[in-house]
């Protein structure tokens, strides 16, 4: 154990001697003195008068050997990977964070039992938070300092671009005027083209139809009660109705804009954790991208601060039915996220169309591209490019929608 492990494991101790006194037992005091020898010596400090020895011994007893076997092991696998932040203090503290960061790592709790589970990227970003964490707070004795973190923090970050190399990323690019599909490689993309708004990007599967379940069953069923009300008015029934999450339908209300009803509270939450979750791809796959377009980074952040203003009854879901079309627009805002959660199969017809910075308008000319992407695809693209959610003949189509750029007054 290190000195600053020994001085943890002992002051443990000595808060359990208080418990009860048993013939022969070390004392109280004893381990305290003995605890704060192992701090001064883990600061590099003089231990004065304190024999060390003992305490080592009574420390020692509590290791089992396996554990220490394990952790051998465990380093000399992981040579060439980032060593964890973990500094084997694994305590809490009160008056640190509500007791919800440990003071050994500055990681939570799931950060810490997830970390085996978490991709490169995500460490990069845990181990970014923790440094930030740190930072207007002192040291405890034995954590890790913010220059391991920092070290950590880049060697998973450069180990994730490793991944993107070999095409883990998955982001396709599509030229919206010939459709050509291009690979992403992070590192390495160069995105004027996008940035130009000639062409989206495209991620398959980052939401698993399972998430998706809920959320479209919730949809589904607002729509039907919209139709229902509208037949019972004599109203003709509408086919797209855009379901505003509940702070998008808060903002509506005060500019008296009208909106469908929101969601249950449980749906607008998994709804609100969809786009964070996307949001979040989004800083750690196209940091250049976002810093580029919208000046600004960690869209995730912004978005959790309430500093992302969105196009009015923005964030929602289209439920598109028989005859529900988009018409040809502009979002208007600098970014624009879909988030597919019907399949193609659900329906016919359909399907997001494209038109080319340098057409005629789609008052003259048809879309160049038209895609209908898999339900849980995400697909980005610049505010001003024109698109439309295309006429369905059959079945259901529905998409949750948010077009955003970070807001003025933050
Ligand atoms: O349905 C689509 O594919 C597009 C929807 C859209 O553009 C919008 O809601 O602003
Ligand atoms: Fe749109």
């Amino acid at each position: 154990m290190e000195p600053v492990e020994k001085y943890y494991a002992l002051e443990d101790a000595a808060d359990r001697s208080m418990a009860a006194k048993f013939d022969g037992a070390v004392e109280e005091n004893e381990l305290r003195s003995q605890a704060q020898g192992w701090l001064q010596l883990s600061k590099g400090e003089s231990t004065g008068e304190i024999d060390l020895d003992e305490a080592s011994d009574i420390i020692q007893d509590s290791i089992p050997y396996e554990d220490t076997k394990v952790d051998i092991i465990k380093k000399e696998m992981s040579l060439d990977f980032p060593s964890t932040p973990c500094t084997r203090i694994c305590r809490y503290n009160k008056s640190f964070f509500d007791g919800n960061i440990c003071i050994g790592c500055f990681r939570d709790v799931h950060e810490i039992s997830n970390w085996s589970s978490m991709a490169p990227i995500e460490k990069s970003y845990a181990l970014e938070d923790a440094i930030d964490r740190i930072q207007d707070s002192e040291y405890f004795a034995g954590s890790v300092t913010s220059e391991d973190l920092r070290r950590q923090a880049q060697q998973w970050a450069s180990i994730s671009k490793v991944g993107y190399e070999e095409g883990l990323g998955k982001w396709q690019s599509i030229d919206i005027k010939n459709g050509n599909e291009e690979s992403v490689v992070s590192s390495t993309f160069d995105y004027t083209s996008f940035i130009e708004g000639e062409s989206i990007l495209v991620l398959e599967d980052l939401i698993s139809t399972e998430e998706l379940t809920s959320i479209k069953v919730a949809a589904d069923e607002i729509q039907a009660r919209n139709s229902s009300e509208r037949m019972s008015k004599g109203l003709k029934n509408e086919g797209l109705v855009r379901i505003p999450l509940i702070d998008a339908a808060q903002r509506a209300s005060k500019l008296n804009t009208p909106f469908a009803d929101t969601f249950p509270r449980d749906i607008d939450d998994k709804l609100n954790t969809i786009l964070s979750k996307v949001l979040d791809r989004l800083d750690s796959d196209h940091e250049r991208l976002i810093e580029r377009l919208l000046s600004c980074h960690r869209l995730q952040n912004l978005f959790k601060n309430d500093m992302l203003q969105f196009s009015s009854r923005e964030p929602a879901v289209n439920v598109y039915t028989k005859g529900g079309s988009f018409r040809p627009h502009e979002d208007g805002q600098q970014l624009t996220v879909l988030i597919y959660l019907s399949h193609p199969t659900e329906f016919d017809g359909g399907g997001t169309a494209f038109w080319p910075q340098d057409s005629r308008g789609h008052r003259v000319e048809d879309p160049s591209l038209i895609i209908a992407p898999n339900a849980g695809t995400v697909m980005i693209f610049r505010g001003d490019v024109t698109h439309s959610g295309l006429q369905i003949n059959h079945g259901r189509r529905q998409v949750f929608v948010a077009s955003f750029s970070p807001s003025k007054k933050g």
